[in-house]
């Protein structure tokens, strides 16, 4: 093989990652449309007994049964902008699956992060597909086995890849965009979800 793989096969997880998965130009344009568009919100999570205001901004958008539950709350969905179809509809045709539900994060430099979380929620059934769109600036992305505090693996993701976890990795696996003091791109992360038992 002439490159290194940047995603060896873990065990009960599956995961694809596709750089340069739309070409580079196109989702500048997406990056600079989506970040002036986006009624960005910064909600407050009950973790511990405490109110954190979450370490980045998130908008959720969907059809409108895809209601989310996230810290004791329901967030109704956004209604889809054609912009926000238009890409949901090509990673359709990428995955072979419908999708009827995206999150999207804001990172806008190294101190905004996600912590150690599966997506698996009730809501998204068993062995849920997720469909991780990246654009902007780099960021870590680290996986590690669910009861171990160990990271077993991490990849960059970079502008314009797309990353796929479906079968059982959402049971098996956590991962996280940690905190760097590294200077960071604003960077927007979009995971296409399909919410197959709303709430
Ligand atoms: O920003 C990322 O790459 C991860 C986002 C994520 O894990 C999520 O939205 O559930
Ligand atoms: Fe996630």
């Amino acid at each position: 093989m002439l490159f290194a793989d940047p995603l060896p096969a873990l065990a009960d997880a599956e995961l694809d990652y596709l750089p340069g998965w739309v070409d580079a130009a196109l989702a500048d344009s997406w990056l600079q449309a989506l970040v002036e568009q986006t009624p960005w919100q910064q909600p407050e999570l009950f973790i511990h007994g405490r109110y954190h205001r979450t370490p980045r901004l998130t908008a959720w958008y969907g059809d409108p049964e895809a209601r989310y539950r996230y810290s004791g709350k329901i967030h109704e969905p956004l209604p889809w902008t054609p912009l926000l179809n238009e890409i949901r509809q090509r990673v359709e045709k990428e995955v072979g699956q419908s999708l009827n539900a995206v999150l999207l994060n804001h990172y806008r430099d190294g101190q905004d992060s996600m912590g150690w979380h599966s997506d698996a929620e009730p809501e998204l059934g068993r062995d849920p597909l997720i469909a991780s769109l990246n654009l902007g600036g780099s960021r870590r992305f680290d996986l590690r086995r669910v009861g171990s505090t160990r990271i077993e693996h991490s990849l960059t993701l970079e502008h314009a890849s797309l990353l796929v976890m479906r079968g059982p990795t959402q049971h098996h696996w956590q991962h996280q965009v940690a905190k760097t003091r590294q200077t960071c791109a604003p960077r927007l992360n979009l995971t296409f979800r399909l919410i197959r038992f709303p709430l």
